[in-house]
Protein backbone atom coordinates (compact mmCIF):
# COMPACT_ATOMS: atom_id res chain seq x y z
CA UNK A 1 0.00 0.00 0.00
CA UNK A 2 1.09 3.28 -1.08
CA UNK A 3 0.10 6.34 0.58
CA UNK A 4 0.70 9.66 -0.33
CA UNK A 5 -0.66 12.66 1.16
CA UNK A 6 1.87 15.95 0.15
CA UNK A 7 1.99 19.82 -0.87
CA UNK A 8 4.29 21.38 -2.45
CA UNK A 9 5.63 24.97 -4.00
CA UNK A 10 7.53 24.67 -6.87
CA UNK A 11 7.79 28.43 -7.66
CA UNK A 12 4.58 29.34 -9.45
CA UNK A 13 3.47 25.92 -9.70
CA UNK A 14 1.62 24.31 -6.21
CA UNK A 15 1.63 20.52 -5.93
CA UNK A 16 -1.41 19.13 -3.81
CA UNK A 17 -1.68 15.71 -3.76
CA UNK A 18 -3.85 12.57 -2.05
CA UNK A 19 -3.95 9.07 -2.71
CA UNK A 20 -3.54 5.74 -1.53
CA UNK A 21 -3.28 2.91 -3.91
CA UNK A 22 -2.68 -1.09 -3.47
CA UNK A 23 -2.13 -1.40 -7.51
CA UNK A 24 0.62 -3.61 -8.86
CA UNK A 25 1.13 -0.75 -11.37
CA UNK A 26 0.30 2.52 -9.83
CA UNK A 27 -0.13 5.13 -13.31
CA UNK A 28 0.35 8.67 -12.97
CA UNK A 29 -0.78 10.02 -15.66
CA UNK A 30 -0.99 13.66 -17.30
CA UNK A 31 0.28 15.76 -19.57
CA UNK A 32 3.29 17.85 -19.74
CA UNK A 33 3.89 20.05 -16.62
CA UNK A 34 0.84 18.05 -14.97
CA UNK A 35 3.50 17.27 -11.68
CA UNK A 36 4.62 13.91 -12.71
CA UNK A 37 8.11 13.91 -12.08
CA UNK A 38 8.06 15.95 -8.99
CA UNK A 39 5.82 13.56 -7.09
CA UNK A 40 7.76 10.65 -7.67
CA UNK A 41 10.98 12.77 -6.94
CA UNK A 42 8.79 13.45 -3.66
CA UNK A 43 8.43 10.25 -3.39
CA UNK A 44 11.94 9.25 -3.78
CA UNK A 45 13.43 11.22 -1.29
CA UNK A 46 14.81 13.36 -3.83
CA UNK A 47 12.66 16.65 -3.10
CA UNK A 48 11.45 17.74 0.30
CA UNK A 49 7.50 18.31 0.38
CA UNK A 50 6.69 21.59 2.50
CA UNK A 51 3.95 19.34 4.90
CA UNK A 52 2.22 16.09 4.26
CA UNK A 53 3.06 11.93 4.79
CA UNK A 54 4.02 9.43 2.81
CA UNK A 55 4.16 5.98 3.49
CA UNK A 56 4.67 2.52 2.06
CA UNK A 57 2.88 -0.44 3.77
CA UNK A 58 3.46 0.46 7.84
CA UNK A 59 6.93 2.34 6.93
CA UNK A 60 6.55 6.05 7.85
CA UNK A 61 9.08 7.60 5.09
CA UNK A 62 7.99 11.24 5.38
CA UNK A 63 5.66 12.69 8.19
CA UNK A 64 5.92 16.35 8.57
CA UNK A 65 3.92 16.73 11.79
CA UNK A 66 5.83 13.71 13.51
CA UNK A 67 9.46 15.36 11.69
CA UNK A 68 10.11 12.29 10.36
CA UNK A 69 11.93 12.65 7.00
CA UNK A 70 13.92 9.36 5.60
CA UNK A 71 16.61 10.49 3.15
CA UNK A 72 16.48 9.16 0.12
CA UNK A 73 19.37 6.23 0.49
CA UNK A 74 17.41 4.81 3.67
CA UNK A 75 13.88 4.86 1.69
CA UNK A 76 14.87 1.40 0.00
CA UNK A 77 13.06 2.91 -3.32
CA UNK A 78 14.06 1.80 -6.78
CA UNK A 79 14.19 4.67 -9.47
CA UNK A 80 14.15 4.03 -13.41
CA UNK A 81 14.76 7.37 -15.23
CA UNK A 82 14.25 7.57 -19.17
CA UNK A 83 17.48 7.13 -20.22
CA UNK A 84 19.01 4.35 -17.94
CA UNK A 85 21.64 6.17 -16.20
CA UNK A 86 24.01 2.92 -16.39
CA UNK A 87 27.90 3.73 -15.36
CA UNK A 88 29.27 3.90 -18.98
CA UNK A 89 32.76 2.29 -17.33
CA UNK A 90 31.44 -0.90 -15.33
CA UNK A 91 30.16 -3.91 -17.81
CA UNK A 92 26.66 -5.13 -17.03
CA UNK A 93 27.22 -7.36 -14.05
CA UNK A 94 29.28 -4.50 -12.27
CA UNK A 95 26.08 -2.31 -13.10
CA UNK A 96 24.15 -4.91 -11.71
CA UNK A 97 25.78 -5.30 -8.32
CA UNK A 98 25.96 -1.55 -7.71
CA UNK A 99 22.66 -1.25 -5.97
CA UNK A 100 22.81 -4.61 -3.75
CA UNK A 101 26.85 -3.21 -2.57
CA UNK A 102 25.33 0.60 -2.35
CA UNK A 103 22.58 -0.70 0.26
CA UNK A 104 25.57 -3.27 2.20
CA UNK A 105 23.04 -6.09 1.22
CA UNK A 106 24.98 -9.65 1.17
CA UNK A 107 25.31 -11.42 -2.44
CA UNK A 108 21.92 -13.52 -3.45
CA UNK A 109 22.54 -15.79 -6.12
CA UNK A 110 19.16 -17.32 -6.30
CA UNK A 111 17.83 -13.71 -6.49
CA UNK A 112 20.02 -12.88 -9.21
CA UNK A 113 19.19 -15.72 -11.32
CA UNK A 114 16.12 -15.55 -10.87
CA UNK A 115 15.95 -11.46 -11.97
CA UNK A 116 18.25 -11.90 -14.74
CA UNK A 117 16.09 -14.84 -16.15
CA UNK A 118 13.15 -11.92 -15.77
CA UNK A 119 14.36 -9.93 -17.75
CA UNK A 120 16.50 -11.82 -19.90
CA UNK A 121 19.73 -10.41 -19.53
CA UNK A 122 22.05 -13.13 -18.51
CA UNK A 123 23.77 -13.04 -22.04
CA UNK A 124 24.37 -9.46 -21.59
CA UNK A 125 26.52 -9.41 -17.80
CA UNK A 126 30.51 -8.95 -19.78
CA UNK A 127 28.77 -6.15 -22.24
CA UNK A 128 29.25 -2.68 -21.37
CA UNK A 129 26.32 -0.38 -21.66
CA UNK A 130 27.45 1.53 -24.75
CA UNK A 131 27.15 -1.61 -26.71
CA UNK A 132 23.59 -2.39 -25.64
CA UNK A 133 20.38 -1.24 -27.47
CA UNK A 134 18.70 1.25 -25.68
CA UNK A 135 15.79 -1.48 -25.05
CA UNK A 136 18.71 -3.75 -23.29
CA UNK A 137 20.00 -0.62 -21.48
CA UNK A 138 16.15 -0.47 -19.84
CA UNK A 139 15.89 -3.58 -18.75
CA UNK A 140 19.73 -3.52 -17.44
CA UNK A 141 18.29 -0.58 -15.22
CA UNK A 142 15.47 -2.08 -14.04
CA UNK A 143 17.55 -4.91 -12.94
CA UNK A 144 20.38 -2.70 -11.39
CA UNK A 145 17.31 -1.24 -9.08
CA UNK A 146 15.59 -4.53 -8.20
CA UNK A 147 18.49 -6.20 -7.15
CA UNK A 148 18.71 -3.74 -4.60
CA UNK A 149 15.31 -5.26 -2.91
CA UNK A 150 13.62 -2.37 -3.28
CA UNK A 151 9.89 -1.91 -1.38
CA UNK A 152 9.04 0.24 -4.35
CA UNK A 153 10.01 0.83 -8.01
CA UNK A 154 9.45 4.27 -9.65
CA UNK A 155 9.83 4.26 -13.19
CA UNK A 156 9.79 7.69 -14.64
CA UNK A 157 8.67 7.10 -18.60
CA UNK A 158 11.02 4.20 -18.43
CA UNK A 159 9.77 4.05 -22.57
CA UNK A 160 10.19 7.35 -22.99
CA UNK A 161 13.43 7.64 -24.66
CA UNK A 162 12.78 4.22 -27.30
CA UNK A 163 11.68 4.31 -30.80
CA UNK A 164 8.07 1.88 -31.20
CA UNK A 165 10.27 -1.19 -31.88
CA UNK A 166 12.26 -1.07 -28.34
CA UNK A 167 9.09 -0.55 -26.85
CA UNK A 168 7.43 -3.53 -28.26
CA UNK A 169 10.39 -4.96 -27.09
CA UNK A 170 10.70 -3.99 -23.40
CA UNK A 171 6.76 -4.04 -22.83
CA UNK A 172 6.81 -7.89 -22.46
CA UNK A 173 9.19 -7.53 -19.05
CA UNK A 174 7.53 -4.88 -17.80
CA UNK A 175 4.11 -6.93 -17.78
CA UNK A 176 6.04 -9.87 -16.46
CA UNK A 177 7.55 -7.70 -13.77
CA UNK A 178 3.85 -6.79 -12.83
CA UNK A 179 2.49 -10.22 -13.08
CA UNK A 180 5.30 -12.15 -11.41
CA UNK A 181 7.62 -9.53 -9.53
CA UNK A 182 7.25 -8.99 -5.87
CA UNK A 183 7.86 -5.27 -6.03
CA UNK A 184 4.82 -3.17 -6.50
CA UNK A 185 5.65 0.03 -9.30
CA UNK A 186 4.46 3.67 -9.99
CA UNK A 187 4.75 3.94 -13.48
CA UNK A 188 4.81 7.76 -15.06
CA UNK A 189 4.06 8.12 -18.40
CA UNK A 190 1.93 10.62 -20.78
CA UNK A 191 1.21 7.50 -22.94
CA UNK A 192 -2.28 6.53 -22.52
CA UNK A 193 -2.11 2.96 -24.19
CA UNK A 194 1.10 2.07 -22.43
CA UNK A 195 -1.03 2.82 -19.77
CA UNK A 196 -3.80 0.68 -20.49
CA UNK A 197 -1.45 -2.16 -20.80
CA UNK A 198 1.07 -1.64 -17.85
CA UNK A 199 -1.33 -0.06 -14.82
CA UNK A 200 -3.64 -1.58 -12.33
CA UNK A 201 -4.82 2.01 -11.04
CA UNK A 202 -4.19 5.32 -12.37
CA UNK A 203 -3.79 8.63 -10.86
CA UNK A 204 -4.83 11.17 -13.11
CA UNK A 205 -2.58 14.44 -12.66
CA UNK A 206 -3.55 18.42 -13.92
CA UNK A 207 -1.79 21.48 -13.00
CA UNK A 208 -0.63 19.71 -10.04
CA UNK A 209 -3.89 18.30 -8.04
CA UNK A 210 -5.42 14.64 -8.78
CA UNK A 211 -8.50 15.42 -11.19
CA UNK A 212 -9.11 11.22 -11.47
CA UNK A 213 -8.46 7.89 -9.74
CA UNK A 214 -9.33 4.25 -10.15
CA UNK A 215 -8.71 1.44 -13.09
CA UNK A 216 -7.71 2.58 -16.39
CA UNK A 217 -11.30 3.43 -16.99
CA UNK A 218 -10.27 6.49 -15.82
CA UNK A 219 -7.78 7.48 -18.62
CA UNK A 220 -8.86 9.41 -21.37
CA UNK A 221 -10.52 7.81 -24.52
CA UNK A 222 -8.65 9.83 -27.22
CA UNK A 223 -5.27 8.87 -28.24
CA UNK A 224 -2.64 10.84 -29.19
CA UNK A 225 -1.20 10.35 -32.55
CA UNK A 226 2.54 10.16 -32.86
CA UNK A 227 4.55 13.51 -33.45
N1 LIG B 1 12.33 23.46 -8.72
C1 LIG B 1 11.32 24.02 -9.38
N2 LIG B 1 11.12 25.35 -9.35
C2 LIG B 1 10.10 25.92 -10.01
N3 LIG B 1 9.20 25.24 -10.76
C3 LIG B 1 9.37 23.91 -10.84
C4 LIG B 1 10.42 23.22 -10.17
N4 LIG B 1 10.31 21.90 -10.42
C5 LIG B 1 9.24 21.76 -11.23
N5 LIG B 1 8.68 22.97 -11.48
C6 LIG B 1 7.49 23.22 -12.30
O1 LIG B 1 6.52 22.31 -11.88
C7 LIG B 1 5.68 21.96 -12.98
C8 LIG B 1 5.55 20.45 -13.06
O2 LIG B 1 6.78 19.90 -13.52
P1 LIG B 1 7.00 18.34 -13.65
O3 LIG B 1 8.35 18.13 -14.30
O4 LIG B 1 6.77 17.70 -12.35
O5 LIG B 1 5.85 17.92 -14.66
P2 LIG B 1 5.67 16.58 -15.49
O6 LIG B 1 4.23 16.23 -15.38
O7 LIG B 1 6.64 15.57 -15.04
O8 LIG B 1 6.01 17.06 -16.95
P3 LIG B 1 6.79 16.27 -18.15
O9 LIG B 1 5.85 15.19 -18.61
O10 LIG B 1 7.01 17.33 -19.18
O11 LIG B 1 8.07 15.73 -17.56
C9 LIG B 1 6.29 22.59 -14.21
O12 LIG B 1 5.56 23.77 -14.49
C10 LIG B 1 7.70 22.91 -13.76
O13 LIG B 1 8.20 24.03 -14.45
Amino acid sequence: MLRVDIFKQLGNFSLEVAFTTEGRVTGLFGSSGAGKTSLVSIIAGLVTPDRGVIAIDKAVLYDRSKHIDLPAYRRRIGYVFQDARLFPHLSVAQNLDYGRRMNFLNRDDADEKRITDMLDIGHLLERRPGGLSGGERQRVALGRALLAKPRLLLLDEPMGALDDARKAEIMPYLIRLRDEGDVPMVLVSHDADEMRQLATNVVLLKGGRVVGHGGTDVLPKWVVPAA
